[in-house]
């Protein structure tokens, strides 16, 4: 008699992610480092920037040389001198005098301002007349405005977008130490399920699975392994997990995570050397028959096989113990709000994500339920994100706000 499902919450599973070690770390070159995760803080070196820097072209000026200039009654500076980019100035500013100054350029000791260049008139090469005053800061960036001297500048754990890419860059980081990308093996089951090349017979259909889940690796920031298909046979699949458990970080199986005669899934991850079966069954739709098992500290899952089931549940449970062990510390999930654009039915005791497409009309974001078996493709392909209904929710009215989870 097989064991059927002990059904956990979603929140349940979610807290075994930090049952599981980080990959390793690596150094990289500074062109490789986006979207990886920072494996230690960066702290500055320097103040940046560490000279006072023009942010207009004009004159840079002592604020107080200016104040109470106007059309009707202008100041009058002396030029000092005139800044060349990427040198210092070899004179200072006093009261009353002035530099020609570029964008970029070195505000000169004294200054503590820049006049823009439409706001005064050159009367000859050595006198201004200035037609607006400018307060201490303006036009100008600080020594240190931007970041610190020995400030932590990045944290451990951050991911790396093309803004932090430009940070490191500004403090001469040609190289990052970051989490090592975690290999993700995936192995499709099933006697009925063929290779994509191949045309399925009768009764056969071919292999999405691999391919929507090897894409989800990737975008999840890990390196997809692809074991293939193995047919429902036990060997067959301990064989293939084996192999999986010694080449890969975690490892996704998709299909015989239920509780059907061929569904071998949960007999090979309890016969696998370590392991622990964590989970079998969570109380989300679709996805119901998943597994979870720790094999030799490694995520071993069973997903389910209908290609939607097996993608939502990576999108909401999968892709946060890939996150964990890629090392990634503080996620800000964004979603998206919007109203519901009909009425929604779900059952109670279970989390339901729903497939819903986003429409904008006259100002106003709705999400407008897709439904459809989660063996169909076209309701995924429709769909531009999920919405959660809560476990003890049964169901949502029209126009009730909703936040997307963007797929
Ligand atoms: N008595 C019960 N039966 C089922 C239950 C249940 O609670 N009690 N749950 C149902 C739900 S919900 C799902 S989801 C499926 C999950 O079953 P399995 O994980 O065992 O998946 P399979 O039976 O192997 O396959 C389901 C479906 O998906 C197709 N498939 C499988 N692999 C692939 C692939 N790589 N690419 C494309 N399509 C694939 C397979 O041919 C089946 O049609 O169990 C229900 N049953
Ligand atoms: O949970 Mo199944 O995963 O509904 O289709």
């Amino acid at each position: 008699m097989k064991e059927f499902f002990k059904v956990k919450s979603l929140d349940q599973v979610l807290e075994y992610a930090s049952g599981f070690p980080h990959t390793g770390t690596e150094e990289i070159p500074l062109s490789d480092t986006l979207g990886r995760i920072l494996a230690k803080d960066i702290v500055s070196d320097v103040d940046l920037p560490d000279f006072m820097r023009a942010t207009m072209d004009g004159y840079a000026v002592r604020a107080s040389s200016t104040f109470g200039a106007s059309e009707a009654n202008p100041a009058y500076l002396n030029i000092r001198g005139a800044v060349y980019m990427g040198q210092s100035p070899d004179f200072s500013i006093g009261p009353g005098e002035c530099a020609r100054i570029s964008t970029g350029g070195m505000v000169p000791p004294g200054a503590d301002s820049v006049i823009m260049i439409e706001h005064t008139e050159a009367m000859d090469d050595t006198t201004i007349e200035v037609f607006r005053s400018v307060a201490p800061g303006q036009h100008m960036i600080e020594i240190g405005e931007d970041f610190k001297n020995e400030e932590i500048i990045l944290s451990r754990g951050q991911k790396l977008r093309p803004q932090e890419t430009g940070l490191l860059a500004a403090f001469g980081k040609q190289r990052a130490e970051v989490f090592k990308k975690p290999v993700i093996g995936i192995i499709s089951t099933g006697d009925e399920v063929v290779p994509i090349e191949k045309s399925p017979g009768s009764g056969q259909i071919r292999d999405i699975n691999t391919h929507t889940l090897s894409a989800l690796v990737r975008e999840a920031g890990a390196i997809p392994l692809v074991f293939g298909i193995v047919q429902d046979d036990y060997d067959m699949l301990f064989e293939k997990c084996s192999q999986a458990l010694s080449q890969s970080d975690m490892v996704l199986i998709s299909g015989g995570s239920s509780v059907g005669v061929r569904d071998f899934t949960i007999e090979v991850l309890s016969a696998l050397p370590e392991s622990d079966i964590l989970v079998h069954g969570i109380s989300i739709s679709p996805g119901k028959p998943t597994i979870l098992a720790k094999v030799r500290n490694k995520a071993f899952w069973g997903l389910p096989g209908h290609v939607v089931s097996a993608m939502v549940v990576f999108s909401i449970v999968v892709r946060p113990f890939i996150e964990h062990i890629c090392g990634l510390g503080h996620k800000k999930e964004i979603r998206v709000p919007a109203l519901l654009s009909r009425n929604v039915s779900s059952a109670q005791g279970r989390a339901d994500y729903v497939r819903v497409r986003l429409i904008e009309k006259d100002g106003v974001l709705r999400a407008e339920p897709i439904l459809g078996k989660s063996g169909l493709l076209n309701t995924i392909i429709k769909a531009d994100g999920l919405i959660e209904i809560g476990i003890n929710t049964e169901g949502l009215d029209k126009d009730t706000k909703v936040f997307v989870i963007i797929l």
